[in-house]
């Protein structure tokens, strides 16, 4: 399981240009965004006619998305469909619409399995189980996506990248991962407060923050190594980081962080 920016040479399949999405909401106009902003190479881009806000920004952003008269005109209009509601109405969804065997189904729905997915998108036997990024906006999303496919690729290259594990399972404790965001920031959050509570104009302390693991982010992202190496390099031996990160591991952080996961994953796989 390899991370790649292009298909495996010869695995190409003549491909759709056009792409539908139905559920027109953030992580929607994350991909329709990082589409677009391809000039000339933009590919042509259908969106289903709920979330009509996102979905008018982002037709009169670029010339190349249209708002469809119905979720079916989506599926009439475009053969790779990106489905992007909520988990719990991704079954009625799916069940009004009348697929051909000719569609690709890309479905970014946290926690639905591929094979409820091929039931309900009967007769199209391609289903794709996909874990897009917001960064996708900035063609910088690094797109889980299981199985293989060439359509599948063909998009998600074009707004970043494609990983590929050879299980479901694995897919879904990628998606258990992509779970910790909120609770990172909420931890950066902890820290800008406690900066405040200390004196630090509120608005600076939160700068501050954003700076310093902004600036952590960019050498995490350009690291190769393991992160415990470069944890070692922000650590002296005897100091104040190697201090901080003994006190949160005898107080528990470590396992809880697991066993929250570990309670996601079982929500995943219900
Ligand atoms: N946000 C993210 O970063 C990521 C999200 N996902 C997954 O993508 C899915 C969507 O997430 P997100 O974009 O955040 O959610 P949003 O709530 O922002 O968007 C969902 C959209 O679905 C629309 N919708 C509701 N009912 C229908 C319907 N019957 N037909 C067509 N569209 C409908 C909503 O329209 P209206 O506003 O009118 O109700 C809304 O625009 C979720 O399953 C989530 O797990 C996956 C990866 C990342």
């Amino acid at each position: 399981m390899q991370p790649s920016s292009s298909s495996e040479p010869g695995t190409r399949q003549p491909s759709p240009t056009t792409y539908g999405f139905v559920g027109t909401g953030e992580i929607t106009a994350a991909i329709v965004e990082g589409l677009s902003t391809r000039g000339d190479e933009a590919p042509a881009v259908f969106l289903s006619p709920r979330g009509r806000a996102v979905g008018r920004e982002l037709a009169d952003r670029f010339p190349n998305v249209r708002v469809c008269g119905s979720n079916q005109e989506v599926l009439e209009s475009a053969t790779s469909i990106v489905l992007a509601v909520r988990a719990p109405l991704a079954r009625e969804v799916l069940a009004e619409l009348s697929f051909r065997p000719e569609h690709v189904l890309l479905s970014a729905v946290a926690g639905v399995r591929r094979e409820r997915l091929l039931d309900w998108a009967a007769p199209t036997g391609r289903v794709v189980r996909t874990i897009p990024l917001p960064q996708a906006a900035r063609g910088q999303s690094l797109t889980v996506m299981y199985p293989d496919d060439a359509a599948a690729r063909e998009l998600f290259d074009r707004v970043g990248g494609v990983l590929v594990p050879d299980e479901e399972e694995t897919l879904e404790a990628f998606s258990a991962a992509t779970a910790t965001f909120a609770a990172h920031l909420d931890y950066l959050g902890t820290i800008a407060s406690w900066l405040a509570d200390h004196g630090v104009d509120h608005d600076a302390a939160t700068a501050y923050v954003a700076h310093v693991f902004g600036q952590l982010g960019q050498s995490l992202s350009r690291h190769t190594g393991s992160l415990a190496t470069l944890a070692g390099k922000h650590t002296t031996p005897g100091g104040i980081n190697e201090q901080l990160m003994s006190d949160l591991r005898r107080d528990g952080v470590p396992g809880a962080v697991r066993r929250a996961l570990d309670r996601i994953l079982v929500r995943l796989r219900e």
